[in-house]
């Protein structure tokens, strides 16, 4: 036996194994120590390899799912093998010791769950590969819980943003290639392969060209052949539910990249989980598959104006007829999740509930059809996902004659097919019922005719039916002519047969047999149906879902006074009366409110720089205008009074010195690196917002570094950015910034204590307030008084020398400095353009060379 597993572990790799065996899963092995730790089950031992204990551990096979979960929540992947023939299949190949063959069926992977019990019901499971072809990075993404497959190509260095709006919970990419993304599984390069993913998809799909789902390129079809040469591996040769690959163009939404993401707490909060997120504040569907759409949604906001137009007048129209998302949102409250089970179906793990789960949401489909078909004004984006809501009615129509009102789960018992559907099954059960009646009238004639009212008739696994008196009543049973033979004495109770019962009982266990079977071939039947009408089945669960996002969102827009936002294509950010959606919500819960606050960006007037107490709202402002952009590109109303939006393409959000320990990098290199890369990659159609950039280091060097980013912000890349600061010295940036303009957020002192406003105003920060925040905190007074002292002190010495500003006045201007280095780098080439180095002796060449690099270290920073 050990022969055989050693053989299947070197197939798992290193995935754990699950071997099973009887009831069991069994685990050797390092797979035992491991899981015995993450799972809390008792590590034993059985046999000896090379002379020394076997670790073993083991999960019963009806409660796997459950184990599986932990596993692969701890970050496992593991291989099932299965027994692939019966006991007697193996006695009868190869004798009465022959092992039972056993093989992998497949691997459960974070990315490749279909299980109900695994997958968290309002979250997309995607599963992305990843590769570089000719300096482009393609990417092929699905989620197998419902076959949504996208493809998509960047340049390498849009590759980290394009991962992190994915947010795959696994990702495959070739072996041995250096700029693979952390934690990726590598796979044999051979599988990414641009001429191999296209055959693959046109296979898959039965076309003979893709020409019709969209053009893709080399380097996503490459992507796409990894993708499905891991799930063939994964799978064991089985595939799982694949729809039609969807372009997806990368300009085509607003870019965020990871750092922002995280920033903003989009799908979850910093400290993890959803609680807290911008998600949280904002869902309201009623269903799993609409939560999945809407987070896609908020991840990749929309950048074409007529894209977000549509989904924004279909929330208005739901939002001012309450009565019809009322009705709406209660037929989609009781709608199963058809996307996930039609999933588990194609990959051949689907249940008689699964198909039951199908019939009831296609059937809920076609109400809410009915619904909204003939509404005179529908607004378009609803209108064209009306085709997909109806035209299940044959599906629908045979799936309620074949199945019962609530099909089980466990298909092996029978019982899930509808009375009236097969005649020849309604007989077999007719008989077996008919059988039971016998049985019982059977057990009233022998107690009349024995006399012993305590006789019942009995059943169970091992003997089947029987005959069961109490002990002291046995005798009369044993006599040879008594018509019952003895089969099993208990400690109390005696047991018997009897020709008649055992005749019975056959008759019960033929035709349950019988009927087993013809339940299972209906089965296999329903499923092949579903299969065939797949494609229609995933779009109709794609339109309930975005219905459900549609009516979600008018419902969260109608809770909270929130308002379409207008959507136009100057470079303007106008927002009144503007809310932070989560912040709100927790001062809400404290019984708090929230103060709105205006922002008003336009060509002429694009970069705020804003200053004022600690605690005084500045990340909130800057958040919440970042959020408002997101909402209202994804299609959302906003939480402001008004809203204008020019349509930002780029979304940039940094926090002064953030921790990112975890990457191992200090928390100033992470600022300057994200610094670095808003500077890289911002345009003048991108929105920032810098919050406390420049903090994560010394006095000088931050005021230093965060004077020169606000220059080349506001010089260079001229986008819209609000930043925070509390470096009072730049706002004599003001002075030489034309489009800057200061703003702070307002506090006063009032007898003593700091009341902060929240409220943003125009114009410098008067004072920082930092001890008397300090004092709100709780510090002790004697440090807060020996902290005032040393402030005083230092403000003298500023008021003497001027300040850490001093000198700044004489600066010149970011435009002119760049120019004026770059004419002194010029010379030297001026230098290096003039010499005929054929001319030179080495000696003159020699020096020259000294000198060339001498003026040239003369200008580096
Ligand atoms: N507009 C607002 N209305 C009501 N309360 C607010 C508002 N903005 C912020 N707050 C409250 O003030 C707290 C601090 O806000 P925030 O973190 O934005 O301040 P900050 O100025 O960025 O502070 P620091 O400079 O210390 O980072 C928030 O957690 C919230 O409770």
């Amino acid at each position: 036996m050990m022969a055989q597993y050693l053989v299947l572990k070197e197939r798992a790799g290193d995935s754990m194994l699950f071997y099973r065996m009887g009831d069991f899963f069994e685990l050797f092995f390092d797979d035992a120590k491991h899981a015995a730790q993450i799972l809390d089950i008792a590590l034993t031992s059985r046999g000896e390899h090379d002379g020394q204990p076997i670790p073993m551990c083991g999960v019963p096979v009806h409660a796997a799912e459950n184990y599986l979960a932990r596993l692969i929540k701890a970050g496992c992947r593991v291989a099932i093998a299965e027994q692939i023939e019966t006991p007697e299949e193996a006695k009868k190949r190869g004798g009465s010791k022959a092992l039972v063959a056993r093989d992998i069926v497949r691997f459960v992977t974070a990315g490749t769950l279909t299980e109900e019990a695994l997958l968290e019901p309002r979250r997309a499971n995607i599963l992305a590969a990843v590769c570089d072809v000719r300096g482009t990075i393609g990417i092929a993404a699905c989620d197998i819980s419902t076959g949504r497959m996208e493809l998509e190509e960047c340049a390498p260095d849009r590759m980290g943003a394009a991962l992190a709006r994915l947010g795959a919970s696994e990702l495959v990419a070739p072996d041995g290639w250096d700029e693979a993304p952390d934690r990726t599984i590598a796979r044999p390069r051979t599988h990414f392969a641009s001429d191999e993913g296209d055959a693959r998809l046109k296979t898959i799909h039965g076309v003979a060209t893709l020409d019709g789902f969209g053009q893709f390129s080399r380097a996503m079809l490459a992507a796409a052949g990894g993708l499905i040469a891991y799930l063939d591996h994964v799978g064991c040769g089985k595939l799982p539910l694949l729809l039609p690959p969807v372009e997806r163009a990368g300009d085509a939404r607003l870019t965020m990249d990871e750092a922002t993401r995280g920033s903003l707490e989009i799908l979850e909060a910093q400290q993890g989980g959803r609680k807290g997120s911008l998600i949280a504040a904002v869902d309201r569907c009623v269903t799993g598959a609409g939560a999945r759409m809407l987070a896609d949604d908020l991840s990749s906001p929309l950048t074409d104006a007529d894209a977000i137009q549509a989904r924004l007048a279909a929330v208005q129209w739901l939002h001012e007829d309450p009565l019809l998302r009322a009705d709406l949102r209660a037929v989609l409250r009781a709608l199963p999740d058809v996307g996930r089970a039609l999933g588990r179906i194609v990959a051949g793990r689907g249940s008689p509930r699964d198909l039951g789960q199908v019939r009831d949401g296609l059937a809920e489909a076609r109400r809410i059809h009915d619904h909204l078909q003939g509404r005179r004004d529908l607004p378009p984006l609803l209108d064209r996902l009306l085709p997909a809501l109806g035209g299940h009615g044959a599906l629908v129509d045979l799936f309620t004659q074949a199945l019962v009102p609530s099909p089980p789960t466990e298909r092996s018992q029978g019982g899930f097919v509808a009375e009236g559907y097969d005649a020849a099954l309604d007989e077999l059960r007719h008989a077996s019922g008919n059988s039971r009646r016998a049985i019982a009238a059977l057990e009233a004639k022998y107690r009349d005719d024995t006399g012993i009212t305590a006789l019942k008739i009995r059943h169970n696994g091992v003997l089947g039916y029987f005959i069961e008196v109490p002990a002291k009543h046995a005798d009369a049973l044993m006599a040879p002519d008594s018509g019952f033979t003895h089969r099993q004495t208990m400690a109390g109770a005696v047991r018997f047969n009897s020709l008649v019962l055992h005749e019975e009982a056959t008759r019960i266990a033929e035709a349950g047999g019988r009927a087993l079977a013809l339940e299972e071939a209906h089965f296999e039947q329903l499923i092949a149906r579903a299969i065939a009408d797949r494609h229609a089945i995933a779009a109709t669960a794609e339109a309930l879902a975005r219905i459900d996002v549609t009516a979600g969102l008018a419902e969260r827009a109608a809770e909270g006074a929130w308002s379409r936002p207008d959507i136009v294509e100057e470079r303007s950010l106008v927002i009144e009366g503007g809310r932070h959606p989560v912040v709100e919500d927790a001062l809400a819960s404290a019984g708090e409110r929230f103060v709105a606050n205006d922002c008003t960006l336009a060509p002429t007037d694009r970069l705020w720089l804003i200053g004022g107490p600690n605690m005084g709202g500045k990340s909130t402002f800057l958040r919440q205008n970042a959020l408002i952009v997101l909402l209202a590109q994804a299609g959302s109303y906003v939480p402001a009074r008004r809203a204008t939006i020019g349509l930002v393409d780029r979304l940039f959000s940094r926090v002064g010195a953030s921790d990112n320990l975890a990457r191992g990098r200090s928390t100033f290199m992470v600022e300057m690196v994200e610094t670095a890369a808003i500077l890289a990659q911002a345009t003048e159609r991108s929105f920032v917002i810098l919050d406390e950039v420049g903090r994560g280091t010394s006095t000088y060097d931050g005021l230093a570094l965060a004077w020169a980013v606000v220059e080349a912000v506001h010089e260079t890349t001229r986008c819209r950015c609000l930043f925070a600061t509390h470096y009072h010295e730049l706002a004599r940036l003001a002075e030489s910034c034309d489009a800057l303009s200061l703003h702070h957020v307002r506090a006063r002192e009032w007898k003593g204590d700091l009341v902060l406003l929240h409220e943003l105003a125009e114009g410098p920060a008067d004072r920082s307030y930092g001890l008397a925040v300090a004092r709100l905190a709780g510090v002790p007074a004697p440090v807060i008084a020996r902290a005032k002292t040393v402030l005083d002190r230092l403000e003298k010495g500023r008021a003497e020398t001027g300040g850490l500003a001093a000198g700044l006045g004489e600066l010149p201007l970011f435009a002119a400095a760049a120019q004026a280095e770059a004419e002194q780098r010029d010379t030297l080439r001026e230098r290096l353009d003039g010499l005929d180095i054929d001319a030179l002796s080495p000696r003159e060449a020699l020096d020259l060379l000294y000198d060339l690099k001498r003026e040239a270290g003369a200008t580096e920073i």
